[in-house]
């Protein structure tokens, strides 16, 4: 399809979605999920997913009594437009303004620059016709910083852009992939005005005298809608990783080359051990991810419900994990699908496979919902305020409770002695520990040697966001652990997580051999004996690894490959797709005759002469 038929048929979809789920009899999940699957990405998830939640969290009592049911039946449809062209990471410069003029009870948006032109907010350049805008605050001439407004963009009548406002696409993007369904968009103000009350005054608010009255919480509720978003990726992931590794798996599973004896059959591919140990550790962490994403979820919704009545205390927790995950799992699920494409050789570079387009579609995890260096960097800086407070008394909590432990964690050595050492969830425990709390405070230790903490910091960068990544993977290992502890249905299911949780925590291990000797938490044969249990624990899974990812349970049509088909049928269902191809049509390609045959006639030609 041209992009103009890929965005209007992603319409047709989303409406028929729409649709659906006001005809069907469904839950609030039910028709989120349909919501999501049958929209993803497309405006409808994002009016859904950013525009609604950012009206529930910021708006007042009247002003969610006003705007939500207009916003639930889709009478208005909705975008999140904060990013601009010369900002996205750095929400406080975001230049936009919105000045309010006591004379006529409004404010004044504008885009003072061409760099404050609002640049990419999904749903923008053509179908929504409003959108909760973020702009700097202006009042009596002083900068209040920056707030959430809601804007009608468009006439509700013809659709026709306001008087004022200057909207549009941002273009094509990565790849071929679906993504470009997503109106992406621009928008500039030319003074446009909207009255008072449609600045979202649930935090701060501005009297009808003009005067500014700050939030008595932290100013950074207003981020509310991202941080409930990144919740969600961190989820996501272990569903888009889960996708590829079902794919990667099963082709494994058909694909055979080499190995063969006197002519007999050759070997599976998936019995190479560079395979398992290539594909495994990513079926591991599809299964890892998707517990800690349900852990999150419990993050979130508890720390949702302190909020509400006004119990501050877990927040910063809760942006440190968010922030940390959704950079994590993004980050490990992008360079996932890639492998799995790889594991997958020449045919995992066909579009039928389904991984370039689940790689085109998902890459843009490790960017949108914030950079995933600039979240590191603030669970470092999370990370570096708990170990200053080590030793004052006040013990850290939740998941730096193991920061509490510094004076044993620093000195500890690993008692791994044997292979089988490292099936003990305590002693693994221990080891992710020891690493993340001696990076954090070898950064902390550094960090003192600077005057200027905010010049450290900036010199610390590189070491900050390893010492956040080793803290992540912790959380991400000891919840796999916790899963295991809790209730799991059928003796034959715990036994296969728990090779597969041991073999994320070990492939870890390998991977990230430097930090674990360089902080002695182990030693260099301890990290052999991790690598002989991960050569074990390959060859126990290598059975059940099919069945582990039909557990996924993802029917051929979400899949979308010929090479993860449940059936297996690869190979002629690869013909039956190149056949479609539409260079197929005919035997002799278009531009024989006007460029082919001339060549060969001339080469004829010249034989001849
Ligand atoms: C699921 C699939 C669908 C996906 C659809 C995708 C659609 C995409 C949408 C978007 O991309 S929307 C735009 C996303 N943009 C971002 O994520 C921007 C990233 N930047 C930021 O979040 C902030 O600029 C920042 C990096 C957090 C910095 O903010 P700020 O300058 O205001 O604060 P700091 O000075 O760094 O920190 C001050 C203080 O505040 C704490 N804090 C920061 N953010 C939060 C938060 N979200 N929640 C709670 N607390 C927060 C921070 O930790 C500091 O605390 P202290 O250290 O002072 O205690
Ligand atoms: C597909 C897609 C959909 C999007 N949808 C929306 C949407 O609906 N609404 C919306 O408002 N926005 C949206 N965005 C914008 C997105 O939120 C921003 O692109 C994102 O927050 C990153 O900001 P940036 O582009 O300014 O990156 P930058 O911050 O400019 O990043 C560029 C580089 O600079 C580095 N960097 C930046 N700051 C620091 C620092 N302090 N220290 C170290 N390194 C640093 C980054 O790590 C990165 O390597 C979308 C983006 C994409 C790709």
């Amino acid at each position: 399809m041209t992009r103009k038929e890929l965005f209007k048929n992603t319409l047709r979809k989303s409406v028929h979605a729409w649709k659906l789920i006001n005809e069907l009899p469904l839950s609030d999940d039910e028709s989120l999920m349909l919501r999501h699957f049958m929209d993803q990405p497309g405006f409808l998830d994002l009016h859904w997913r950013m525009f609604v939640p950012a009206i529930k969290g910021q708006g007042t009592e009247e002003q969610k009594q006003k705007w939500l049911p207009l916003a639930n039946k889709m009478q208005i449809i909705g975008c999140y437009a904060q990013t601009e062209l010369g900002h996205g990471s750095n929400v406080q410069g975001l230049e936009t303004t919105a000045t309010f003029d006591p004379q006529t009870d409004q404010f004044i948006l504008h885009s003072p620059t061409q760099t404050s032109s609002k640049w990419w907010p999904g749903g923008l350049g053509k179908v929504s016709t409003h959108a909760v805008i973020y702009a700097r605050l202006i009042t009596d001439g002083k900068d209040h910083g920056v707030h959430g407004f809601i804007v009608q963009l468009r006439n509700m009548d013809d659709h026709s852009p306001l008087p004022g406002i200057t909207i549009g696409d941002i273009g094509v993007k990565f790849g071929n992939g679906a993504y470009n369904s997503m109106d992406n968009g621009f928008l500039m103000f030319d003074k446009f005005c909207i009255p008072r009350d449609q600045m979202l005054m649930r935090l701060s608010k501005v009297t009808r005298e003009g005067k500014y009255v700050p939030s008595d919480v932290p100013r950074q509720l207003m981020y509310g809608t991202m941080v409930s978003v990144r919740q969600t990726i961190v989820s996501n992931a272990s569903i888009a990783m889960a996708r590829a590794v079902c794919i990667a798996t099963r082709y494994s599973a058909v694909r055979r080359q080499f190995g063969s004896q006197n002519g007999g059959i050759e070997t599976q591919v998936i019995d190479y051990k560079t395979q398992q140990n290539r594909l495994f550790p990513l079926l591991a962490s599809a299964y890892a991810f998707r517990f800690v994403g349900e852990w999150l979820k419990w993050l979130y919704t508890d720390v949702t419900q302190r909020l509400e009545a006004s119990d501050f205390a877990t927040l910063p927790e809760a942006h440190a994990c968010t922030a940390g995950l959704k950079s994590m799992t993004t980050s490990a699920t992008s360079d996932g699908i890639e492998e799995c494409r790889k594991l997958c050789g020449g045919h995992g570079y066909l579009w039928c496979s389904g991984l370039p387009e689940l790689f085109a579609v998902y890459v843009p995890a490790c960017t949108y919902e914030g950079d995933n260096v600039v979240l590191q960097l603030q669970v470092a800086r999370f990370l570096m305020k708990t170990v200053s407070q080590l030793g004052s008394g006040k013990a850290p909590a939740g998941t730096t409770a193991y920061m509490g432990r510094a004076k044993h964690l620093l000195q500890c050595r690993s008692s791994i002695r044997k292979a089988e050492d490292w099936l003990n969830p305590a002693m693994v425990l221990e080891t992710f520990e020891a690493r993340a709390l001696r990076m954090a405070v070898s950064c902390a230790n550094n960090l003192s040697k600077f005057e200027n903490q905010e010049q450290g910091f900036s010199e610390l960068l590189a070491d900050l966001v390893e010492a956040a990544i080793a803290h992540c993977q912790l959380i991400v290992v000891s919840k796999f652990i916790v899963k295991l502890e809790g209730e799991i249905k059928g003796k034959g299911v715990k036994n296969q997580l728990k090779n597969l949780c041991y073999i994320y925590a070990l492939h870890l291990i390998h991977k990230h051999l430097g930090d674990f000797l360089s902080t002695n938490s182990i030693t260099s044969e301890q990290a052999s004996l991790a690598n002989h249990q991960l050569r074990s624990l390959y060859t126990q899974v290598r059975p059940n690894a099919v069945a582990l990812v039909d557990a996924f349970d993802y029917t051929d049509h979400y899949l979308g490959s010929v090479l993860g088909r449940y059936d297996g049928n690869v190979y002629p269902k690869l013909f039956e797709e190149a056949l479609k191809d539409p260079l197929n049509d005919t035997v002799v390609p278009d531009g024989y005759h006007e460029y082919i045959r001339p060549l060969i006639k001339q080469h004829l030609r010249s034989a001849r002469l």
